[in-house]
């Protein structure tokens, strides 16, 4: 029997399973596509063998990962209800769906968890954000669900109720740096560097900013002031962000992802 199951292989079940494979053996996986061609290419990739169907790969193991687009929760559900069995965890990446609504759809005794990753995971650089609910889990348990997510990156334990705020800063926001990464290059290629280069450089600025941020321990406000000469050219930046409402267009993306999450219970 393997440990972890993944139903779903699209952007962020192969993002995880990438990650998975620096913690486990590709033997301890198993997982299912919608397309028996796309199984075979991912076990010929990763040496992580596929399961005959939904059913039989949520049978066939202890924790098991639904990757599918809420949309498809309920054919899926359909399908494995019968298989659960009470020792299994199940563990949701979706935005929106509750804890207790998704114990009602697959039976009060499955034990559920709520997860909320991003696609960086697939490089070991993810931000997971895990919730436990109200579910009883072992020690071993817990530690078997961190390990998953901790081989994808960073994880932080959440309340079930901060979950949506997880999607906002976490979950969808790559999306919200690469357009930042793509507006830099695409200032930097108007004064004339070259695309290749300033893609390079853009994201390097980021990757080399976040981590000032993780590991100085200082407030971003100080390291921008550090990046601030009196009269100087950043200063001149900074103010034509703050005129165009950068921080507000930022905090405004973060009440559409919230209400749309509030959307998809
Ligand atoms: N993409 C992202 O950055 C993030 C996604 N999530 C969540 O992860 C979950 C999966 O999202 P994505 O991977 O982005 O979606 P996706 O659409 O990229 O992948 C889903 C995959 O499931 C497959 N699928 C559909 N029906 C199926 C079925 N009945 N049986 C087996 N496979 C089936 C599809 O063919 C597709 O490859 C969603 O709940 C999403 O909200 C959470 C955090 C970040
Ligand atoms: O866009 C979505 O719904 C998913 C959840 C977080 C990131 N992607």
């Amino acid at each position: 029997m393997a440990k972890i199951g993944f139903i779903g292989m699209g952007n962020m079940g192969s993002a995880i399973l990438n990650g998975l494979l620096k913690a486990y053996e590709p033997q301890e996986l198993i997982f299912t596509a919608a397309h028996t061609d796309k199984m075979e290419a991912v076990t010929k990739a990763t040496g992580v063998p596929h399961a005959s169907s939904n059913a039989a790969c949520a049978d066939s193991c202890k924790y098991l990962i639904l990757a599918v687009k809420p949309q498809y929760f309920d054919a899926v559900f359909d399908e494995i209800r019968e298989v659960l069995k009470e020792d299994r965890i199940v563990i949701s990446l979706a935005p929106g769906q509750t804890i207790s609504g998704l114990k009602e759809r697959l039976g009060d005794e499955i034990r559920v968890v709520r997860a909320m990753p991003n696609t960086p995971a697939m490089l070991g650089a993810g931000m997971t954000g895990v919730a436990f609910g109200e579910d009883s889990f072992t020690e071993e348990e817990k530690a078997e669900i961190c390990r998953i997510f901790e081989s994808c990156g960073r994880v932080e334990m959440v309340e079930e109720r901060q979950m949506e705020a997880v999607g906002c800063v976490s979950g969808c926001s790559p999306a919200f740096v690469y357009m930042f990464i793509e507006a830099l290059a695409d200032g930097g290629v108007k004064y004339g560097l070259p695309r290749k280069t300033a893609y390079e450089m853009a994201a390097q600025t980021v990757l080399g900013s976040a981590k000032m941020v993780l590991e100085t321990g200082k407030h971003p406000g100080q390291l921008k002031d550090e990046v601030c000469s009196p009269g100087g050219t950043t200063i001149a930046g900074v103010s034509a962000l703050e005129e165009w409402g950068l921080r507000n267009s930022v905090i405004k993306a973060a009440d559409a992802c919230f209400e749309k999450s509030q959307k998809m219970k």
